[in-house]
């Protein structure tokens, strides 16, 4: 089986010498034995240090490599939208085999690719491409076929997760929790699509059309990062008994009529302590599946990183070298129950508003009254200090998103909200 592999960042050096280490098992496992016949990166001169590899295999030309005619599997580890989509969309029309953990690329334009391998009769895998090591993809795309999944929720990126962990245990700061993460090989190439929460957004397309048979593209998902997370938000959560987390949460819903629908999300929200996400740190991820007969399962695992994101491509390698070795291919997208997007602002949530407020009489009634207009119920309310350091902490009961947003809006107008201190969903 011979592999044309794009890209030797932080994953394709860890693929590199997975291959290389692990070779005489994996050509017992694959029936042949794998080998890199091209490698195509930006600066093919630069000093990779002991990597187990010809450096003759290096190349800037990587269209010219998927095009070779010796070429069996294509692994795309460079991420992307373009050039990346005309590499994979070449190599799967020619009836090879595409392994990518461009997740990115996937949430754009999924379709594209998986249309392309049908085309091609190839496969089109990329277990890497949502929560790293964690076998997630699979067991929906294939064990769950038999089920009906309701609901996808978890921590679906590892950098966002690493600074809010070292934000709440240590007290760090983000910029400082963010050099660490981008250190230790867990950010984006840029890492703003991590903390404005593009990635885990682009994961929770990728999920949701896995789980509910519907193509989800990542303009279909509701995203907030956590770069207006602050100290005081991360403190106001202790006091509660919560720590923040960003969440993915996707759901299958049915309206009064029976007629289902898909919402999908991404955003910051306080959940307990005593919730088992609230226990993922670092750059670990989680992810929840409920399914109707199933009922809850949990995947949890490291979500980002070279060898741990290695370990899932080289799983689909052996699968795609496999197939190809029996003359099979996996069971193509399945997307036929293509169920409309819900709005967010249908969504039910459960807000935390903190409001620096003028403590005088009345006050309460009013911000009170405006909650009671937009018809949401208030759970809990608290005040803290006196004067002008007064806080009022409101906690809602669920209710439409889009009420809970109209609310906020409302209270800012106050004359008496000296500042909206934080306004967080909360989530369990
Ligand atoms: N780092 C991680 O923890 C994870 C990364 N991923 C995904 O894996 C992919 C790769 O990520 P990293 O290895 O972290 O990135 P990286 O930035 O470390 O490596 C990218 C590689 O692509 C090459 N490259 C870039 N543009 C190119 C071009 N035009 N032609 C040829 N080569 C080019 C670079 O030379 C480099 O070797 C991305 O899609 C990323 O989203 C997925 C899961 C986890
Ligand atoms: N940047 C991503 C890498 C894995 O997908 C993350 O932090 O989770
Ligand atoms: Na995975």
């Amino acid at each position: 089986m011979r592999l044309a592999l794009l890209g030797c960042g932080t994953v394709g050096t860890e693929v590199v010498r997975l291959l290389h280490e692990q070779a005489a098992d994996l050509t017992a496992r694959v029936g042949a034995p794998l080998e890199i016949v091209g490698i195509a990166v930006r600066r093919p001169g630069r000093d990779r240090g002991d990597l187990p590899v010809d450096p003759g295999l290096f190349t800037t030309d990587a269209l010219g490599l998927v095009k070779r005619e010796d070429v069996d599997v294509v692994v795309e580890v460079v991420g992307g939208i373009e050039p990346a989509r005309t590499w994979l969309v070449e190599a799967l029309r020619a009836g090879k085999s595409v392994v990518t953990a461009n997740k990115a690329l996937l949430a754009e334009d999924g379709g594209t690719l998986h249309d392309a391998a049908t085309e091609g009769g190839a496969d089109l895998y990329y277990e890497a491409s949502v929560a790293g090591a964690i076998p997630l993809l699979r067991p929906l795309r294939e064990s769950l076929q038999g089920d009906t999944v309701t609901r996808v929720t978890g921590i679906v990126n590892g950098t966002t997760n690493f600074i809010l962990s070292a934000m709440d245990a240590t007290g760090a700061g983000f910029e400082e929790a963010l050099e660490e993460a981008t250190a230790l090989g867990y950010a984006e190439a840029d890492p703003t699509a991590d903390v404005e929460g593009f990635d885990a957004a682009a994961k929770a397309s990728i999920l949701a059309s896995l789980a509910f048979h519907t193509r989800v593209g990542a303009a279909d998902v509701y995203r907030e990062g956590i770069t207006a997370v602050s100290a005081r938000d991360v403190a106001s959560a202790k006091q509660m008994g919560c720590t923040i987390k960003l969440l993915c949460i996707a759901t299958r819903a049915l309206d009064q009529d029976g007629k289902a629908s898909v919402s999908v999300r991404v955003h910051p929200a306080m959940i307990p302590t005593s919730h088992p996400l609230a226990s993922v740190g670092d750059a670990f991820n989680a992810v929840f599946v409920e399914a109707e007969a199933a009922g809850q399962l949990m995947f949890y695992g490291r979500g980002a990183g070279g060898a741990p994101t290695a370990s899932a491509v080289l799983g689909d390698i052996v699968a795609v070298a496999r197939n190809r070795l029996a003359g099979t291919r996996a069971a193509s997208e399945s997307n036929y129950a293509d169920l409309p997007i819900r709005p967010m602002g249908e969504a039910v949530t459960r807000y935390h508003v903190s409001l620096d407020v003028a403590d005088r009489a009345g006050v309460l009634a009013t911000v009170a009254g405006i909650f009671a207009k937009h018809d949401v119920s208030i759970a809990t309310v608290r005040q803290s200090g006196r004067g002008d350091d007064a806080v009022l902490v409101i906690v809602t009961h669920g209710a439409p998103d889009a009420a809970l947003a109209a609310t906020v809006e409302e209270l800012r107008g106050l004359e008496f909200v000296r500042a909206i201190a934080s306004v967080l969903r909360v989530e369990f």
